[in-house]
């Protein structure tokens, strides 16, 4: 992946216009969920701000991806709330919210094989909140896609790749709010670096990034702040050199 233009070099403190946007984009507000009897999420609040870089680790069975979910509109809470800027988009499905802003990639690669790579990010385009041609050109060299690998089709190319191509998906759509599951997952330490430089780039041009992710030396690098799950709680939240390197700390460092 090519160097972004523009990436900050230090993710904290948000700088640029982001300085200036000290009110939360997404909001989740005392989101509980189960499945059956079981309690995946028991009362999460949760502020993702543009310009920031929003981190959630957390050990195995914690309920990340159950948050994740609640956010993106896959699954319902039982109680609580998400809103979206003002506005309440709790009971609305992912495509609703993909519409008004709110853009994922997923864990499991999720991008169509038979398409091209540039076709692949069109369908991102045509689903997102702005439909503008240029920002598929944008998003296509931004993510280093913009060569002949733009007219191959996406089956069969290596991991690495189909990473850039769904998040550039993602992007096209101009987002305002970008969640990504375990984005880092299957790409090597160069991939990871060059990821880290967009996504930097992305929260410095304003979008606002939720990162649920594993790697905690990744988010180390990455994030803003960074909340740490256990047992469907939020038990500490904090710029990460104070919440992940925490004697004790449930981020398990
Ligand atoms: N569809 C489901 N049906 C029943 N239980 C589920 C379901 N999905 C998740 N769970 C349970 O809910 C809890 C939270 O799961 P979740 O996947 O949100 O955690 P996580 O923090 O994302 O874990 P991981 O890091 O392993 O992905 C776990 O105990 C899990 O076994």
């Amino acid at each position: 992946m090519p160097r972004a233009g523009g990436a900050r070099q230090a993710a904290r403190p948000p700088t640029g216009r982001a300085t200036a946007a000290s009110s939360p984009v997404l909001t989740a507000r005392r989101l509980h969920a189960h499945y059956g009897g079981f309690t995946a999420l028991d009362g999460v609040d949760l502020d993702v701000f543009p310009g920031r870089i929003t981190a959630v680790v957390g050990p195995n069975g914690a309920g990340k991806s159950t948050l994740f979910h609640c956010l993106a509109g896959t699954l319902r809470p039982a109680r609580g709330s998400v809103r979206l800027g003002g506005r309440d988009i709790t009971a609305l499905p992912a495509h609703a919210r993909t519409r008004l802003g709110v853009a994922r990639t997923f864990q499991q690669l999720a991008v169509f094989p038979s398409l091209t790579v540039a076709e692949n990010v069109r369908v991102g385009a045509e689903q997102g909140r702005v439909t503008d041609p240029g920002t598929v050109e944008r998003t296509l060299r931004l993510l280093g896609l913009d060569g002949p690998v733009r007219a191959l089709p996406a089956a069969g190319l290596p991991t690495g790749t189909l990473r850039r191509v769904e998040l550039a998906r993602a992007l096209a759509g101009a987002p305002r709010v970008l969640l990504l599951d375990e984005p880092a997952a299957g790409l090597d330490t160069a991939e990871v670096a060059a990821l880290t430089r967009v996504l930097k780039a992305l929260a410095a041009d304003g979008t606002a990034l939720l990162v649920v992710e594993h790697d905690l030396d990744l988010v180390a690098g990455l994030a803003d702040v960074v909340h740490v799950m256990t047992a469907g709680r939020i038990v500490a939240s904090g710029p990460p050199g104070r919440v992940l390197d925490a004697p004790g700390s449930a981020a398990g460092r």
